[in-house]
């Protein structure tokens, strides 16, 4: 666990992205006049920084239309790069709200193996559990005796209940017994981690409607929530992992992890610009306070490297 403040993690943990995007764009600055040449090599900086061509061709469009009398400076640019993030990340930067009646809401968590999935869930608990919410975790990705187990951990140190079965056992058994205990009991949020594999489509759609299933017995509305966790580190290879999960999955959210130390940081402005999904928080570390909700401005100035030039120049 950091005790170092949020903010001044997430510029450290944006520093590499930020780093990445000045060596990029490092030749390009000081020119009063940006002739197309010029737009075409920012725009591919940006592009090689993970943005996505959509975010770079709007900065481009935005630069083309500004003058810089005194020359393009670096910071100039990098405020502008920040802007346009933010007016991005904006829309998407939506924190999770626990709001269905009846209770529990049912989250269900899905992701490709290794991308964070089940730290996401501990942490996302702990968010929970910190804004008074009463949690119970299910530990539905019951092919690997190994996620069981470290749930499970993760489920004592941060004091929730928990419902597990040996490996191997019905996954939605387990989340129709975890509905019912829940419902006894008051549980506000029900986070279910699931075998939200994607080497076998079919056997991942199957476990998610058996799941469905058996939910909508006991709830027509959920699961409440489908949120995919991604690990940034990954670059494009995230965009298709959303790509193919919204299709068989209905994601309706998204968690960015390990976006601590990368210089890929950029791709969490290319998924919200592509998909538009709601993304409830991102991962900068493997802690249980390095989860957090996200401040659209915070972010793009970290992304951009606002603050770590303005550091720099105080130094
Ligand atoms: N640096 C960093 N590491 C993280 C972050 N989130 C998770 N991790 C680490 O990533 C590794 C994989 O995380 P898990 O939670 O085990 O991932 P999983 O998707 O459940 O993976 P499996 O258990 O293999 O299915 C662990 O070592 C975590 O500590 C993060 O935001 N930053």
């Amino acid at each position: 666990m950091s005790s170092r403040p949020w903010t001044e993690r997430l510029v450290g943990g944006f520093r590499r992205t930020s780093d990445k995007l000045g060596e990029n764009l490092g030749g390009l600055l000081g020119k009063a006049a940006l002739d197309a040449e010029t737009l075409d090599a920012i725009e591919e900086a940006l592009i090689a920084t993970d943005l996505g061509p959509a975010t770079a061709g709007r900065i481009r469009h935005r630069l083309a239309g500004e003058r810089f009398a005194l020359g393009l400076t670096e910071l100039r640019l990098r405020e502008i790069v920040a802007e346009e993030i933010e007016a991005i990340l904006a829309p998407v930067a939506v924190p999770l709200e626990i709001d269905a009646f009846p209770r529990p809401q049912v989250l269900l968590v899905i992701g490709v193996n290794g991308s964070g999935k089940t730290t996401t869930i501990a942490k996302v608990a702990h968010l929970l559990q910190e804004q008074d919410y009463s949690v119970m975790l299910v530990a539905g990705d019951t092919f690997r005796a190994a996620a069981i187990g470290q749930l499970k951990v993760w489920a004592e140190r941060i004091d929730v209940p928990i419902i597990a079965g040996s490996e191997g056992s019905d996954a939605a058994g387990l989340v129709f017994e975890g509905v019912k205990q829940g419902t006894a009991t008051g549980i506000d949020a029900l986070i279910v981690d699931t075998a939200g594999r994607l080497q076998n489509k079919a056997g991942l759609m199957d476990e998610l409607a058996k799941i469905r299933r058996v939910l909508g017995r006991l709830n027509p509305a959920a699961p409440h929530n489908v949120i995919l966790v991604l690990d940034a580190t990954t670059g494009q290879n995230a965009l298709n992992q959303i790509e193919v999960f919204k299709e068989t999955a209905n994601v309706t959210g998204l968690v960015m992890t390990k976006l601590d130390g990368t210089a890929r940081g950029g791709v969490l402005v290319a998924a919200a610009e592509r998909f538009g999904l709601p993304i409830h928080a991102i991962g900068l570390g493997e802690g249980i306070d390095d989860l957090r909700p996200f401040d659209p401005r915070e972010v793009a100035r970290a992304i951009a490297g606002i603050e770590a030039i303005a550091v720099e120049r105080r130094r």
